[in-house]
């Protein structure tokens, strides 16, 4: 990556206002406008830090933000947004263009907005153009044209066709840039829509909200700062407050007791005993009724045994299977130390030092445990908080600073408030790192050695540290040990790396054309049952829900292209049944916990086989069952044969007769019993003999590749 992309603050939202300008550096220039209402409009060239501001009379709230950040010798990007609260309705355009170094680049996005839901979010239509030329070419793009994201009560003036009830956007989309073209009339609507447009093609403009890792989530929100990108405005709707909301629950299913069969075991010295019951864990009296509210009647084996081991003290590696109560097992315990011990009364203070960080991958699982961490600390003095990317950052941070015990976190936006002074780590006593093989992984790796070393951050020594997932990789273990008191107990429930025996996995061979055919048989014969369709990338995603949509099946979708709050509604649109098909990449693959999620079918295989634990997961949970498909392409998918072949034996299921012989082939035969006992409980201190099948990366499948691509959308 040049200087000048990895310079780029990918637009995250337009509205209202309109603003022009651009901020640049190294010998470009710099400028910032902040405007409010209407068709104001300013472009300042040339002028160090210049900036003005307006306050439309009209509107509560200030107007949008639009700004152009040059690299050397120019400027591009563009972002036009609202306030935190969205109030302000109007419209908002914005336009950049710029040169680059020998050459233009730039990108224009406006947006406008008829009409406000209550959180102030952007409805109505948007429109947006990039152009521009990077260096030795063309470098800009364009996204945009029309957008019409409303939900029934809006969007429904300016340019915008009356949209569908999804708030799936059309746009048009027109430019040239490296890579060539994305845009075009895009159409993701429910039943109304999906008949018009083009379809997404080709070039993929750079100024979008694309990637939240954390380098990149680091810049994202930063707020009050003109050399920032642009600002997040999105404020999630508050939490519930009713109780009969907040300890909904779904009913545990007609395997929940057969966990007690499942082997489990624990190694490390001295682990202490397991406890049978929930009254056994010695709960205090505001726990044990949020608990029995939250309709648990016995604990899961993960909780059984980490529950005491997390309460004596001891560092943990768990692992257990994917819907087995994991969460509960990590915050029962801390919560119950916090009762007994005390923790600081939440206050207002410019600083807070929570007893407690839990970080997880995604934004939507680190707000389903700060979710679950608010259930179980209902009427307690504990109060837990929630930060993550792609929402506003002063939202956030007035939401610490009202206090903060236990801070649940993705880690862009962790390391993000640490850097701004509004958390301090010296009070730290339990890290949780759930997921953690993927917390540990390349992706985040250097965000967990960085937050480790942080200053005042209590070492491994001084905090206890603790880990949870339904897959280990050995390399992961063995780096894990490097966080972990030398005594760790490592706890395995089941087998490590093993699928979820309640669902029913069923592989289906496919060539890559018939696969959209058969997911629609499929689906039609599901009818209303909640489905959730894995793709690899984000381009898919929107292809195949457009699809979806374009034939009757009421669809949203889920991935990293889209804002926070369009990945909200989606999810929430899918929990509430109104669209029983998500169609998701990889970012709802790991942690989610919907109800009622009887089906997940694998329409693109994934590239390693602990991710197809993690998606199948997401249905077969709590003792219920659920069915799996997968389409498994030879072209594609081989270099996956084998480790599924295991992973499918291993969960007792049935494993077709192709797919054995693709796996022979693929990889001879030697050491190969597809029926024999496939994985051990293995703890990689004790040498292990867990062995991944997968291939190195220089051989990994086609839809690795269009995923490495694609990117992926951790936060
Ligand atoms: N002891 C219990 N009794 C009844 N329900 C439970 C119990 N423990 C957990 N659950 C419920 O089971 C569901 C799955 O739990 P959870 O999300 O913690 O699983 P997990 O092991 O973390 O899964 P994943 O690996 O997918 O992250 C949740 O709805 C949770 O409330």
């Amino acid at each position: 990556m040049d200087d000048w992309e990895e310079d780029q603050s990918p637009v995250v939202s337009c509205s209202s206002g309109f603003g022009l300008g651009s901020n640049g550096s190294d010998g470009g220039f710099k400028s910032f406008y902040t405007g409010g209402a209407g068709n104001d409009k300013s472009n300042s060239e040339g002028t160090e830090g210049s900036s003005w501001k307006m306050t439309g009379d009209s509107f509560r709230g200030r107007g949008g933000r639009g700004g152009s950040r040059g690299g050397r010798g120019g400027f591009s990007g563009f972002k036009s947004e609202i306030d935190e609260n969205g109030s302000d309705g109007g419209w908002n355009g914005g336009e950049s263009r710029g040169k680059g170094r020998g050459g233009f680049r730039g990108g224009f996005r406006s947006g406008s907005r008829d009409e406000n839901d209550e959180n102030g979010n952007d409805d109505g239509w948007k429109g947006g153009e990039s152009r521009g030329r990077g260096r030795g070419g063309f470098g800009g793009g364009f996204r945009g044209g029309f957008r019409d994201g409303g939900n029934e009560d809006t969007g429904r003036r300016g340019f915008g066709r009356e949209n569908n009830e999804n708030g799936n956007d059309e746009g048009e989309g027109r430019g040239r840039g490296r890579g060539g073209f994305r845009g075009g009339f895009r159409d993701g609507g429910g039943d109304e829509s999906g008949k018009r447009g083009f379809g997404r093609g080709g070039f993929r403009g750079r100024n979008e909200e694309v990637f939240s890792k954390v380098t990149t989530a680091d810049k994202l929100d930063q707020e009050g700062s003109e050399n920032a990108g642009p600002k997040v405005v999105y404020v999630p709707p508050p939490p519930p407050e009713e109780e009969s909301s907040i300890f909904s629950h779904y009913a545990t299913g007609i395997n929940f007791d057969k966990y007690d069969d499942i082997l489990v075991d624990v190694s490390g010295s001295n682990p202490p005993k397991a406890i049978m019951t929930f009254e056994e864990a010695g709960l205090c009296d505001s726990l044990s009724k949020n608990v029995s509210k939250s309709g648990y009647v016995k604990p899961t084996p993960v909780q059984k045994h980490g529950i005491p081991i997390i309460s004596a003290g001891r560092d943990l590696m768990a692992c257990a299977q994917t819907g087995s109560g994991k969460t509960a097992a990590f915050l029962l315990p801390i919560l119950q130390r916090f009762m007994t011990d005390g923790v600081a009364a939440s206050k207002f203070s410019e600083i807070q030092e929570p007893e407690a960080i839990i970080v997880a991958p995604t934004r939507e699982l680190i707000n389903q445990i700060y979710l679950e961490a608010r259930k179980f600390a209902y009427g307690t003095c504990v109060r837990p908080v929630v930060v993550y990317g792609g929402i506003n950052t002063g939202y956030t941070i007035r939401e610490v600073l009202k206090g903060c015990n236990v801070l649940c976190a993705t880690p862009g936006r962790l390391h993000d408030l640490i850097g701004r002074g509004k958390i301090g780590l010296s009070k730290v006593r339990y890290l949780v790192l759930d997921e953690a093989d993927r917390m540990l992984d390349m992706g985040f790796e250097p965000e967990m050695r960085k937050l480790v070393a942080s200053p005042g951050m209590p070492s491994k020594e001084e905090r206890q540290t603790l880990m949870f997932s339904a897959t280990y990789p050995e390399d992961i273990q063995r780096m894990a040990a490097d966080f972990l008191k030398v005594d760790y107990i490592f706890l395995a429930v089941g087998v490590v790396g093993g699928a979820c025996s309640d669902v029913e996995q069923t592989i289906v061979q496919v060539d890559q054309y018939s696969k959209r055919d058969q997911l629609l048989e499929l689906l039609r014969a599901t009818g209303n049952e909640r489905t959730m369709v894995f793709v690899e990338t984000k381009r898919s995603a929107d292809f195949i829900a457009t699809f979806l949509c374009q034939e009757k099946i009421s669809t949203t979708s889920i991935h990293g292209d889209r804002e926070q709050r369009e990945r909200e509604k989606a999810l929430s649109d899918f929990r509430l049944g109104q669209c029983p098909v998500l169609v998701a990449t990889s970012v709802a693959a790991r942690g989610l916990d919907i109800e009622q999620v009887q089906h997940v079918v694998n329409f693109d295989m994934p590239s390693s086989i602990d991710e197809y634990v993690h998606r199948i997961g997401r249905t077969g949970r709590c003792g219920n069952t659920g069915r799996a498909v997968s389409f498994f392409n030879p072209e594609s998918d081989t270099p996956l044969a084998r480790s599924l072949v295991k992973v499918l034996s291993g969960a007792q299921q049935v494993v077709p007769k192709w797919l054995e012989e693709v796996a022979f082939s693929a990889h001879g035969t030697t050491g190969f019993n597809p029926r024999g006992k496939v994985f051990a409980s293995t703890d990689s201190r004790k040498g292990g003999s867990f062995k991944s099948d997968e291939p190195p990366p220089s051989q990994t499948s086609a839809p690795s590749a269009a995923a490495a691509a694609d990117d992926e959308e951790w936060e």
